[in-house]
């Protein structure tokens, strides 16, 4: 799937996959304008793709001469603490910072408006809040050293970057995905497939396919690698879901979690338009974790704390009393009638009880751990099994062996 996309001979594609290299105003000089794919685009206001571009009053993609990364290399040579990178606002942030919390990690943070915070529980470690895109511009410039942003993001602004490592690719919150919709109506209403859009005889090198987009890297690699001849994207800020009802473009493609603003928008998403699933994860960079002394040590405890709280979080400890003559017995019973055995297999223990001047055992104690969509079944198995009092409790953490993901990592940076 990784594609460089930095000349024009490696887009292997047709020149009418262009951008809309519309007008910032006239601070950046025309000739700068570069388009996003590497090679320089001569804007003349004749080019129907700046006229598109104009009149849909969209921005340009954010790719004149400055490169997608920020400088600091001597600061950060200088630099003796670790940094971890979070979203200052929005969804991410939130997220984020909860899950911070739920891992006994919480973020301390003077004020809001403050952009440096610590987290008391890992010593020497700096957080800085930046804008999701400017994590990671500033994970690949080496200004911070791990950050915690949405897959979309790194993916868009990573760039395909071997740099950034993913240490973890599943923090279960802001959940979404990238794909392309377009509208419910008029001449796409028979439209289901990207096949079906990429086939209309609408589309020429005069009249392309009009594009908007807030991710024009994975946008245009995507669009290319499923061969879609006419093409042009165009990138607005937000509320891109307006463009087909105004006219200023034929399609979107842009995140989607719950459908609603599609839906409210009167747009569909494409069957094979789905360009990447996203969620949050914890991603750092290759250069600081092998050379910046503490960092690697500081994603270790990271990882170790999001993996056993996401564990637990999706499951519930259960006790029960089981009638039995043994713990054999007992056991026995509970992989006959049960599919809940517990991590390893169930705990059992014998529960006294008094007999008259002599503690007899007429009941043995079970714990076991239950994933939590299947309580109420193992519940019902349980009592089946001669169950009774059944304690149900949250979990908060599970310390299992060293995590898979960590392994996977070190292996990454050739340490295994
Ligand atoms: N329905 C959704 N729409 C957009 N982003 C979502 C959605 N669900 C989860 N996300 C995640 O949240 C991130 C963006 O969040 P949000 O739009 O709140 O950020 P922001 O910093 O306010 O950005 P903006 O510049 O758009 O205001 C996305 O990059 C994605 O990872
Ligand atoms: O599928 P849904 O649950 O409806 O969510 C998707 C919408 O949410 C985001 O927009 P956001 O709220 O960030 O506003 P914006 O477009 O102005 O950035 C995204 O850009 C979609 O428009
Ligand atoms: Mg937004």
């Amino acid at each position: 799937m990784a594609m460089a996309l930095t000349s024009p001979a490696s887009l292997g594609c047709s020149r009418d996959v262009s951008f809309g290299a519309a007008m910032r105003g006239p601070v950046v000089p025309r000739e700068l304008f570069k388009c996003r794919l590497g090679f320089s685009l001569r804007i003349s206001s004749a080019s129907p793709v700046v006229k598109a571009c104009v009149s849909a009053a969209t921005t340009a993609a954010p790719t004149y001469d400055t490169p997608r990364t920020t400088s600091g290399e001597k600061s950060n040579a200088e630099r003796k603490t670790c940094r971890l990178a979070l979203p200052s606002k929005g969804r991410m942030a939130e997220g984020t910072l909860n899950l911070l919390k739920d891992c006994s990690l919480p973020v301390r943070k003077l004020n809001p408006r403050q952009y440096i915070a610590d987290i008391p529980g890992l010593k020497d470690l700096e957080v800085w809040f930046q804008r999701e895109a400017d994590v990671v511009r500033k994970l690949r410039s080496g200004d911070v050293d791990m950050g915690i942003v949405g897959y979309d993001v790194v993916a868009e602004f990573g760039e395909d970057d071997p740099d950034l490592l993913l240490v973890h690719d599943e923090l279960e919150f802001g959940e979404c995905h990238l794909g392309v919709a377009v509208p419910t109506y008029g001449i796409f209403e028979s439209i289901n497939t990207l096949d079906e859009l990429a086939a209309m005889p609408q589309w020429t090198k005069e009249r392309p396919l009009r594009i908007v987009t807030g991710f024009t890297y994975l946008g245009s690699k995507f669009l290319q690698e499923k061969g879609l001849q006419h093409v042009e994207l165009s990138t607005a800020d937000g509320a891109l879901e307006a463009g087909p009802a105004m006219g200023t473009a034929d399609a979107i493609l842009d995140l989607v979690s719950s459908g609603t603003t599609l839906r409210e928008n009167n747009l569909k998403e494409l069957e094979g338009g789905r360009v990447i699933s996203s969620q949050g994860v914890f991603v750092a960079s290759k250069k600081a974790l092998l050379s910046r002394p503490g960092v690697l040590e500081a994603a270790h405890e990271l990882l170790e704390r999001f993996e056993a709280h996401l564990r637990a979080r999706s499951q519930f400890t259960v006790v029960a009393n089981m009638r039995g003559e043994s713990a054999q017995e007992v056991a026995d019973k509970l992989f006959q009638f049960t599919s809940n055995h517990g991590l390893q297999g169930p705990t059992i223990s014998p529960v006294y009880v008094d007999g008259g001047g002599k503690s007899v055992v007429k009941y043995y104690a079970i714990v076991i751990c239950v994933a939590k969509p299947d309580i109420f079944k193992a519940v019902r198995e349980l009592r089946r099994a001669g169950g009774s009092g059944v304690l149900v409790s949250p979990l908060t953490y599970i310390f299992d062996e060293e995590p898979l993901r960590w392994r996977k990592l070190l292996e990454k940076l050739d340490m295994m």
